[in-house]
């Protein structure tokens, strides 16, 4: 196996027998980005490197053209992965995320329609809830005082939590309110970045046919029976009541139905209660860390960064002034929030690395070098964005980077926090609206700094496949006067 990318001339990274190049990731003694990031840097002059994810070959990807290849033009050859749904013993598992060829084309051909300007507008008044639930919260967790230390991973896990639990599952979580949901709990179990959970995933992802040898789970069966039982009596009860909501919920049942709503195309895959389950579950947890952790991250920076904030401060009080209110139509207009966000998930984009498996044999374009099925291909979107080649002084935090001026100016397929092609992450629109709204909310009402207390560095957390800090993110957060 090791012999795979010399056999190629390939220059590759020498693997640890058994782990390949995994192994510090696999002991949490480092994170995947930074593992990832130092196999980037150690090749500055290569288009692409092989390295070992375990004993399975796989190309970090060092070059935009490529990535460009890979994920639209040769799409055809990429459409995976390499993630396992088991839909007999695990339905959950059978989401977005994991499904592979013509299942994934189905399903996202179906479901691409839910996530449309007009419905998400539709459902904007259920966000608008949240968003207000968050700022009772913080003032309650100022209650007398001038200023208080937040942990703001916490708040903002909370606020999506409320978030996508409203939209995605019908339900009000009141996260702000209760101490730990038990919808909190089974997240948090589902996203458990303990060692043996971490092996477990290891196992999945790269030798799926020992887990399911092993007859092991991608989690406990009482998170499945959960959510599951969470989707059946939503279901069951609105069918029962005649009660519409504005929520994807409601559009995966139109589509269970077969309504014909308008955009959604008819094709052979039939939407089953078990299909909306693994739906609504992906939607929770694609969208509810990644969300959490941009929140949080851009307090923290804005926080370090008090010109930033107050910039962002006076477009929101302008925009407000203009629409009367911060609905749909005025967070469209928050430009240099946006530029905010977007410089945040620069910094620290959620998903560092892009996932795809080769799924028919591949020659690499201008080369004689072929890659077979099965191969990995991860493409290191941290590492872009921390490139001076492509954003000078990457690790200061300034979102005039994306200005439009500047925006122009970016490499082509080096900015890709939301990924590209086919794949891209379906639930952008959504999550930027989201986010813009939180952050709003938020910075209309207070203010972030930095003290004594607050926390001075980050440090990735080694368990987690997202870019996560390991620690929290403290700011000190006050009341604007
Ligand atoms: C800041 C927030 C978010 C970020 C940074 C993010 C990022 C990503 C990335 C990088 C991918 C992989 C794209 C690729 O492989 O090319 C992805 C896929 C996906 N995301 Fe997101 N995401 C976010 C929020 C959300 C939300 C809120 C939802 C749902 C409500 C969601 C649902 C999905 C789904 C279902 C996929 C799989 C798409 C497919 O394979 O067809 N994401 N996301």
């Amino acid at each position: 196996t090791f012999g795979y990318w010399k056999q190629r001339n390939v220059p590759f990274v020498s693997p640890k027998p058994l782990f390949g190049n995994y192994y510090e990731v696999v002991s949490l003694k480092t994170s995947p980005v930074a593992c990832h990031e130092s196999i980037y840097r150690s090749f500055p002059n290569d288009k692409y490197v092989g390295m070992f994810q375990l004993r399975k070959p796989a190309l970090l990807i060092r070059c935009p053209e490529m990535v460009k290849q890979i994920l639209v033009k040769d799409f055809n050859y990429f459409t995976d992965r390499g993630f396992h749904a088991d839909e007999d013993r695990e339905p959950l598992t059978a989401h977005l995320v994991n499904l592979q060829g013509e299942k994934w084309r189905m399903l996202r051909q179906k479901i691409s329609p839910v996530f449309s300007s007009g419905k998400l507008k539709a459902m904007f008044p259920l966000l608008e809830t949240c968003s207000s639930q968050l700022s009772h919260y913080i003032e309650s967790a100022l209650g007398e005082h001038d200023s208080s230390l937040l942990e703001m991973r916490d708040v903002m896990a909370r606020f999506t939590t409320d978030v996508i639990g409203s939209v995605a599952f019908g339900l009000q979580f009141n996260s702000f309110v209760e101490k730990e949901s038990d919808f909190q709990m089974m997240g948090r179990r589902v996203l458990d970045s303990s060692q043996s959970s971490v092996i477990t995933k290891a196992i999945r992802v790269f030798f799926p046919e020992l887990f399911h040898i092993l007859r092991l789970r991608t989690f406990p069966e009482e998170i499945q029976t959960f959510f599951q039982t969470v989707i059946r009596d939503t279901i069951e009860n609105r069918e029962k009541n005649s009660i519409q909501r504005n929520d994807f919920i409601q559009l995966l049942m139109q589509l269970k139905k077969n309504d014909p709503d308008e955009g959604i195309e008819a094709n052979d895959l039939e939407i089953t209660e078990s299909v909306i389950a693994a739906q609504a579950f992906v939607f929770f947890m694609a969208g509810y860390e990644t969300s959490s952790t941009t929140l949080s991250f851009c307090l923290y920076e804005l926080a370090r960064n008090l010109d930033v904030q107050e910039k962002a401060c006076i477009e929101i009080k302008k925009v407000l002034d203009k629409h009367g209110k911060l609905n749909h139509e005025a967070l469209m207009d928050l430009e240099y929030l946006e530029m905010v966000l977007l410089e945040t998930m620069r910094k620290y984009p959620p998903v560092a690395v892009l996932a795809r498996i080769c799924t028919k044999p591949y020659i690499i374009p201008g080369t004689k070098i072929s890659i077979d099925p099965g191969t990995a291909v991860a493409i290191p979107v941290y590492s872009f964005h921390h490139d001076h080649k492509y954003f000078p002084d990457p690790e200061t935090f300034n979102p005039e980077g994306f200005n439009k001026e500047n925006q122009e100016k970016i490499v082509n397929y080096t900015y890709l926090p939301f990924g590209d092609g086919p794949r891209v992450c379906i639930g952008l629109r959504f999550a930027m609206l989201g986010m813009k709204l939180g952050l709003s909310e938020f910075l209309l009402k207070y203010k972030v700094s930095r003290n004594a207390q607050s926390t001075q560095n980050i440090e990735f957390d080694p368990g987690s496949f997202i870019t996560a800090p390991r620690h929290g993110l403290k700011v000190l957060a006050e009341r604007r006067t």
